[in-house]
């Protein structure tokens, strides 16, 4: 049987009982580590489970799944994925393909960020198409989701924005040296992101209904003790600090419910 885990956002005591009893059993338990991180390390999800971990990191997820695949055809397989094994992420690949391989699967849910967004009090029905902003480069600078976010503006719905985490990349230097190397792990901050989205703002045309004064929401380490919220304009989040990862911006839609008005208040 192969079983997908979720971990929920906070710490490693925010596992399901079913999940836990299924990783006591289990034969082997991988811990996906790079769509999401937990605020806890592998070592200490390690001691409150009692047993070991394997991290899986996006070579074994996506070219090596077929070999864990065969192995939970005759045994208990675990991958751990912090969040909601489907939540925001591209789990579904491994349970068609394991559908193929006729192996047995079981999914167990938890909270994901995509609904734990609801903390800093928008409601979760008046939300729009989530976005992915990426890390931009010298030379790659993609505005897409600046887009993505407007249209939702423009239907009154909030955007959540996930952002960008680059795990065991190559260095430049790696590549044209031709050598195993990889750059530290980095995990964008909501500063990062309305840095970017500012500078989409100020190079445009003309302008949108999203403009530099616009609210947004900074949330960072969502579902653990010392998550931090903040609500300020787009202009100002470019100097705020929310300390560690993870972190994801809201957009807000321009017409707040008065109750959506009321507890964002306390984020002001
Ligand atoms: C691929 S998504 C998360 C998928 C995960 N499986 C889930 O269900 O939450 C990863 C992005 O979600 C956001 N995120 C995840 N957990 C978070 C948290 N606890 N607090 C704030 N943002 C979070 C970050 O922007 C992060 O880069």
């Amino acid at each position: 049987m192969f079983y997908l885990i979720g971990l929920g956002l906070g710490d490693a005591k925010d596992i399901t009982v079913k999940g836990l009893e299924i990783i006591q059993k289990c034969d082997k338990v991988l811990l996906e580590g790079y769509t999401s991180i937990l605020t806890v390390g592998k070592e200490i999800l390690e001691k409150f489970y009692g047993r070991p971990l394997i991290v899986a990191d996006r070579e074994l997820c996506e070219s090596n799944i077929d070999d864990i695949l065969k192995e939970a055809k005759e045994k208990d397989i675990a991958l751990l994925v912090v969040g909601d094994p489907l939540g925001a992420t591209t789990h579904t690949d491994m349970l068609l393909r394991a559908k193929e391989f006729e192996v047995e699967t079981q999914i167990v849910h938890n909270a994901s960020i995509m609904n734990a967004v609801s903390c800093c009090g928008l409601q979760l029905y008046n939300f729009g198409e989530t976005v992915s902003i990426p890390y931009w480069t010298d030379s790659w600078k993609p505005d897409s989701f600046f887009d993505k976010i407007l249209g939702n503006y423009k239907r009154n719905l909030h955007t959540l924005c996930l952002l960008d985490i680059k795990v065991k990349e190559p260095t430049e230097e790696s590549l044209t040296k031709k050598i195993r190397q990889y750059m530290e792990p980095k995990f964008m901050s909501v500063k990062e992101a309305a840095r970017q989205i500012v500078q989409i703002i100020n190079n445009l045309p003309e302008k949108t209904d999203i403009a530099v004064d616009s609210l947004a929401i900074g949330l960072s380490r969502v579902g653990s003790l010392d998550q931090k919220i903040m609500a300020t304009t787009l202009e100002d989040m470019q100097q705020v600090e929310l300390g560690p990862p993870l972190h994801s911006l809201v957009i807000p839609a321009p017409n707040l419910h008065p109750l959506e008005l009321d507890y964002l208040a306390q984020y002001r």
